[in-house]
């Protein structure tokens, strides 16, 4: 049986995640308290050839309420949260970033949710332990971390706790394999999970070597794109080091990690432009200039069109 999805906060991530479950074929529920982005969602997964349909009861701007009910591979657009949540076998927040906010949201759902119901957080940073704290279904809560496009990037983060009923860990992961998705499931709870923290170090380091004076921005993204980048697209962190060699390696870590960037604090380069209101490719301007809202939208599309082509490039490697 097809399980129906429910999707809570409708902005970059859950509007993603809808989408890319309805467009692997499951119903789903997308839950906004904000009627605005309800209705810009419609037009959004409209114009991606996607079935949205209004809630009962919910305004005519968000979809035709009569057509489709709640149809196989189709999005149902709801700001009734008990609407959203009933029936649904898999249930996925991802509202804003605050602790109390999820949490309330999280307590908020107890009531309508079916007896076996996962429960899913896309939190970038929040433990499970904090999130699971008082809630009545936490041994059913876990951890599934989508990237940014979710509807492109294969990589989700799961995570469960020690008391995590047993299979429900493992039913998330093969329902991210059924859309598609590389799973990697943690074996236990950490803050910023593996792939932010990851990410993090080198932005650290890119952030130190800019303030130092070694290249400027552009050059430095350069060196990893035309670099590294490259081949961490097929192989990571352990895997180079064994291709390069780890005496090497245990010689490029002993002479440079004395010598890294060592902050604590976000970077002063990156709250600077956060001062100016300079927030990067949303605000148009970051590092780099982005241009007016059209020319971003076509930079978007352009990029999500060159990440599934190297995705697509990279399967066919491996599978030849
Ligand atoms: N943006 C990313 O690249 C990214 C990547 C991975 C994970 N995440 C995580 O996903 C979550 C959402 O991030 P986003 O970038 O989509 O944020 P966003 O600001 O684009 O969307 C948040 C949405 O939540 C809605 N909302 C507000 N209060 C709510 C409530 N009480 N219940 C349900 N929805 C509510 C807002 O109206 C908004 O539409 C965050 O936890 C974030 O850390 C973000």
């Amino acid at each position: 049986m097809t399980v129906s999805i429910a999707v809570l906060g409708a902005g970059t991530m859950g509007s993603g995640i809808a989408e890319l479950f309805a467009a692997h074929g499951f119903p789903v529920a997308l839950y906004d308290p904000n009627g605005s982005v309800l209705f810009n969602v419609r037009q959004r997964l409209s114009e991606r050839g996607i079935s949205v349909a209004a809630a009962e009861g919910e305004p005519a701007a968000y979809g035709d309420a009569a057509k489709p009910a709640f149809g196989t591979g189709s999005v149902r657009l709801s700001s009734e949260l008990a609407d959203a949540v009933k029936g649904a076998g898999f249930v996925i927040e991802a509202g804003p970033e605050k602790l109390e906010t999820k949490r309330e949201l999280l307590h908020a759902i107890a009531p309508f949710l079916a007896d076996d119901a996962i429960v899913a957080s896309n939190t970038s940073t929040l433990p499970l332990e904090s999130l699971a704290q008082g809630q009545t279904f936490a041994n059913r809560l876990l951890i599934a971390h989508f990237f940014n496009p979710a509807t492109v990037v294969p990589l989700v983060e799961v995570v469960g706790l020690p008391d995590t009923e047993p299979g429900v860990v493992e039913r998330a992961a093969a329902l991210m394999v059924s859309c598609g998705k590389a799973p990697v499931v943690l074996k236990k709870d950490c803050p910023g999970f593996i792939a932010n923290r990851l990410q993090a170090a080198v932005l650290r380091e890119a952030c130190h070597l800019l303030s130092c004076g070694v290249a400027d921005a552009e050059q430095i993204d350069r060196a990893m794109t035309e670099g590294p980048g490259l081949r961490w697209a097929l192989n990571g962190p352990f895997a180079i080091a064994d291709y390069g060699g780890l005496d090497i390696w245990e010689k490029v870590t002993s002479n440079l990690f004395p010598l890294l960037g060592g902050d604590r604090e976000a970077p002063e380069v990156i709250s600077a432009s956060v001062r100016q209101g300079h927030l990067g490719f949303k605000s148009g301007a970051g590092f780099y200039e982005y241009g007016d809202g059209e020319a971003r939208q076509r930079e978007a599309s352009r990029r999500e069109q060159a990440l599934l082509q190297l995705i697509r490039g990279r399967k066919g490697e491996s599978e030849s």
